[in-house]
């Protein structure tokens, strides 16, 4: 059904409620379709629609009313129902009046909805009540004046909720109910950061949301002269950027540097780390002008910000660095004019990899003088793809060396490494490394503040600090407010104060949503700054970032809701406060993130904002944990055998390899990969000539480090277009692009919904409209899991750890998500309101799993008991997934379990199961494998810990956010079962 054309055009010459939805959305009361049934019973009113089951009462923009709100309207008005299934005009008039007719005694508001299938259209109260009943039916019924349903709507914001309300707010989801009793600050003073820690306490955050403040002291500089042996052109670069001393730290190293020293630099973040690499690069490059550096960052935008960073430092000094970016965003023309002219590269390992070490006598001028290699944010390269980038500089190296000559230095940064100097020798095989560590900078005090969402009781008072499990004694449904909601009024009351604030947030999705309800908080408080808010994550394109990275360090953009694409040392200018929505898996992550803000003395505010999973909730009750702990290491394994074999390939094309030459680069291990390299076909050796020792390549690929992904990037992605202006909005890997685009998705984008109109598989293709939708769409889908034997390719080095023997294995195996479905529902309530079958090509990506086998007389046991086996299995791997990231640095985003689906009926193996979420692994499960006793151990003790007494359990112990089947098919007294009888069966390994 469409919705009616009279009623379209009537709807558009409505747009002044635009004005009011906003406020209208604070105000409303819930209200569940139970409680509408027995309110309009108990009025002895015949409601006249067929069933009121269908009527939609739940989107943000309609007033949801209670029993005892249509009380308080009787004298009023009425209320009017609408069928929302009605299939026609006249239908939809018939229904309409009969409604109205057979109820004009004294009901009380207007709820109206139209509901089709494919699409639903909601009408605000106003909307409603001018359309139906002001046009169509309004002789015969009284109308309310806007002004009456104002001061009625500003009445119900203050009066506390009670009775009929109080009930429909316990028996809601939680995301918008404690919004709506929390009135949002209406103020627009400038604040300062610790100005605003006070505000908090006293407004938004009075309800004992402050879980604890850790005030992280200031710290004064210890400046030194400049060094007299700089050159003047130096020092007049120090003196354009503003710099009259040096941080001892800074003229440390770079006297370190100057003496021909390889150097790490592991200071504080935001230390001014830059200058110490920047001035030796500038000394020795000004001093002669055929030297050249290379410097490799993680991702594009610290390239780009490095870039700018040495523009303002050189122009309009006699000077040519000639310094360009190299990436994958670099145009044809531009890479052959840095290729001829460049004296500072900048680039990535991936583009190292790909693009010049297998070409690299194209890169020969630079190659053949190349004085230093720079490696910043060195921290960033472990697990997988710090292995990949120590073999990748391993062939740079051998390169200089056999071919052009050269041996430059390098120079690391890292602002979070508990073992930088060991983490860099191992990274670029160095036998001497000089650690600077002695911090001289200044910092500013930082207040981080840590914040638990509130408690709602059934009282729907807001309750203040509770320990969670006595809570959950109580009442476990209606625990908290939704922490994605308070990150975003935080960031509104931020961006309100005249503060600069980064709101990070696990996903791409979740920064989405942050900004989608931050801008609906301004657009109430503070309409004009709604623009000033965006969102920004891997996904957009290029172009798109670099605006967003410009304008919020122009200031002209105050708050970004960021994914960690944002995390690493981008200077983004003066950031005041930092949000973080949830562990980001790290502590090298949480501190890279509230690095962003306090840069230059300023105090600065971070607020860690908890989930309701244990991880979160630990460290709000053990605050010390988390300050006191050390960083974690960087591990990295450059002998893995898998590894070296695809890299020395590419070494190999790039300059044969020698034995006695390589070693130094490769290990020990290089003599037995290059034969197992043989018998592949990939190396060949004239064994007649004993003494060349050389082995040169000859397989079949042109470039066979195409072959090889540093950090299993996908190159095949879905583009996702607006149809209407026809723009690139972002381009999705394959893997993660069903989940998000269909036909009838809806989409987000830098906080606007957007519909999927169509999408061609062939061309790869998505076309979306921008559509003002409040609901969002999730897909039905499975996961089959098939494991395969074979070899890890990643290290199974867990630092520091007593490894227990296990009965688990690390494979490889075979992943194959099918799409079957999706659901639409409803933002705010989460509730699901329409199922729609799909039809899309399943996608299949090889990945590395950890599992355990679950002994058949356990399976026995638990179907004797009448339980169930397959919701057991699921509950008990959620529980081990929940505790993964206690003992491994990751997210626990990066790993999946292995859930069932309600519908599915086929065979469930019978094992726990863990896999790494991204294509070609990243070694996450390989590393779980030795210790996956203590995750049994920890996770059979989060289970009987958590205090909540339902068999479905709870955020704390079965229940994630990532579960692919919604939580359905859960059973903790099973899954206790399970894990003691798999733990009792690892006792005898
Ligand atoms: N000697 C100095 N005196 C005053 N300001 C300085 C000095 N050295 C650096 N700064 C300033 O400190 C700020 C931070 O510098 P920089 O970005 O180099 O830090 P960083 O340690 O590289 O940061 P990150 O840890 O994020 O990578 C910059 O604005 C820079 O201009």
């Amino acid at each position: 059904m469409r919705l009616p054309p009279w009623l379209k055009s009537m709807l558009k010459s409505f747009s002044f409620l635009n004005v009011f939805s906003g406020f209208l959305q604070m105000q409303h009361v819930e209200l569940t379709l139970d409680r509408l049934r027995s309110a309009i019973k108990q009025q002895g009113l015949d409601v006249g629609v067929a069933d009121v089951e269908h009527l939609s009462i739940l989107c943000p923009q309609v007033v949801r009313l209670s029993g005892q709100d249509i009380g308080a309207m009787r004298a009023s008005d009425a209320i009017v129902i609408t069928d929302p299934l009605t299939e026609s005009r006249d239908q939809y008039e018939a229904a309409s009046n009969h409604t109205i007719g057979r109820k004009r005694a004294s009901m009380s508001a207007i709820i109206n909805i139209i509901k089709k299938r494919e699409h639903a259209f909601e009408l605000s109260l106003l909307d409603a009540f001018r359309s139906l009943v002001g046009k169509r039916s309004g002789e015969r019924l009284k109308i309310p004046s806007k002004e009456y349903l104002l001061q009625f709507m500003k009445e119900k914001a203050t009066e506390t909720l009670s009775g009929d309300a109080k009930h429909a707010r316990t028996t809601r989801s939680t995301a918008t109910k404690s919004q709506s009793a929390r009135k949002h600050c209406q103020g627009t003073s400038l604040l300062r950061p610790i100005e605003m820690l006070e505000h908090l306490r006293e407004g938004f955050g009075a309800h004992g949301q402050i879980m604890h403040v850790e005030e992280i002291k200031a710290r004064m500089a210890n400046y030194v002269e400049i060094p007299s042996e700089l050159s003047d052109l130096t020092k007049s670069i120090l003196k354009k950027i503003g710099i009259s001393r040096l941080y001892s730290h800074q003229a440390e190293s770079i006297h370190a540097s100057l003496s021909g020293k390889n150097v790490i630099v592991a200071t504080m973040i935001s230390s001014g780390k830059s200058l110490c690499y920047n001035i030796p690069v500038v000394e020795v490059l000004s001093q002669n002008l055929l030297s050249c550096s290379l410097y490799l960052f993680p991702t594009k935008a610290l390239a780009q910000d490095q870039l700018r960073t040495l523009s303002l430092m050189t122009e309009g000094l006699k000077l040519s660095l000639n310094a360009g970016v190299y990436d994958g965003d670099t145009s044809q023309e531009e890479r052959q004019w840095l290729r001829d002219n460049a004296r500072l590269l900048i680039t990535n390992p991936d583009m190292l990899h790909l693009s010049i070490l297998p070409f690299h006598s194209q890169f020969q001028r630079i190659l053949a003088h190349l004085r230093f290699i720079i490696i910043d944010e060195a921290h960033a390269y472990k697990g997988a793809f710090g292995c990949h980038t120590a073999l990748v500089l391993r062939r740079l190296r051998r390169l200089c060396s056999y071919v052009y000559g050269c041996d430059p230095l390098f120079i690391f940064c890292t602002g979070t490494s508990g073992n930088p100097r060991d983490h860099a020798m191992e990274l670029a095989s160095l036998s001497t490394l000089e650690l600077i560590q002695n911090d001289g900078s200044p910092c500013g005090p930082k207040f981080f503040v840590l914040w638990n969402p509130p408690f709602l009781n059934t009282g729907s008072k807001i309750l203040g600090k509770m320990d969670t499990c006595e809570f959950a004694r109580k009442e476990v449904t209606s625990r908290c407010s939704s922490p994605i909601m308070e990150v975003s009024s935080l960031l509104a009351e931020m961006v309100q104060h005249g503060l600069h604030c980064i709101a990070f947030c696990k996903t791409r999705k979740l920064s989405e949503l942050v900004l989608c309800y931050t801008r609906e908080i301004l657009q109430e408080v503070a309409p004009h700054l709604v623009d000033s808010v965006f969102a920004y994550r891997a996904g957009y394109i290029a172009q798109d970032r670099r605006k967003i990275e410009n304008e919020f360090f122009g200031g002209k953009l105050r708050g970004i809701a960021a994914t960690n694409a944002l995390e690493l040392g981008i200077d983004v200018g003066d950031v005041d406060a930092t949000l973080h929505l949830g562990f980001p898996g790290s502590f090298a992550s949480l501190w890279q993130q509230a690095g962003r803000s306090g840069r230059r003395e300023r105090p600065s505010l971070a607020v860690y904002v908890a989930f309701e999973g244990p991880l979160d909730q630990y460290y709000m009750k053990y605050p010390e944990k988390l300050f006191k702990s050390p960083v974690e290491c960087c591990h990295i394994d450059a002998q893995n055998k898998q590894v070296l074999e695809q890299h020395l390939v590419c070494a190999a094309l790039e300059y044969p390899l020698n034995l006695l030459y390589d070693e130094k680069y490769f290990g020990p291990g290089l003599n037995g990969v290059i034969l197992t390299l043989m018998d592949k076909g990939y190396l060949f050796s004239d064994l007649s000539d004993s003494s060349s020792g050389m082995w040169s390549y000859i397989g079949h690929e042109k470039n066979p480090s195409h072959a090889v992904s540093l950090r299993a990037i996908e190159s095949e992605k879905y583009k996702v277009i607006d149809h209407k202006k026809n723009e690139v909005l972002e381009e999705i890997e394959e893997s993660r692009a069903f989940f998000q685009i269909y036909e009838g998705a809806v989409y987000m984008h830098q906080g606007k919904t957007y519909i999927i109109k169509n999408l061609d598989l062939a061309a790869k293709i998505a076309l979306c409209q921008e559509a003002d939708l409040k609901y969002y769409t999730k897909t039905r889908d499975y996961t089959d899991v098939h494991v395969v034997n074979g070899n890890l390719a990643y290290p199974t080095k867990v630092s520091g750890m007593q490894l227990s023997r296990t009965n688990a294995q690390a494979n490889n195996c075979q992943v194959t998500t099918t799409w079957f479905g999706f659901y639409r529902i409803w933002r705010g309530s989460r509730e699901i309101f329409d199922a729609v079958e799909l039809s899309l090509p399943k996608y299949t990506y090889e990945s590395h799993a950890v599992w355990i086998r679950v002994p058949q007389p356990m399976k026995t046991a638990v179907e004797n008991q009448k339980l169930s086996f397959r919701a057991g299995l699921h509950a008990a791997s959620h529980a081990v997934l929940q505790v993964v990231p206690l003992f491994i640095q990751c997210n626990s985003s990066d790993l999946a379990s292995e859930c069932a689906n309600p519908h599915d009926k086929r065979y469930f193996p019978e094992r726990i199961l863990l896999y790494d979420r991204h294509p070609g692994g990243s070694g996450i499960s390989a590393q779980a494998q030795p210790i996956f006793g203590d995750l049994l151990n920890t996770a059979l003790e989060l289970l009987e810990a958590c205090c909540c007494n339902k068999e479905t359990g709870c955020p704390n112990c079965i229940q994630i956010l990532s579960c692919g089947e919604y939580n359905e098919v859960l059973e903790k007294r099973t899954a206790i079962m399970i894990l003691k009888g798999v733990i009792e069966a690892e006792s005898h390994v």
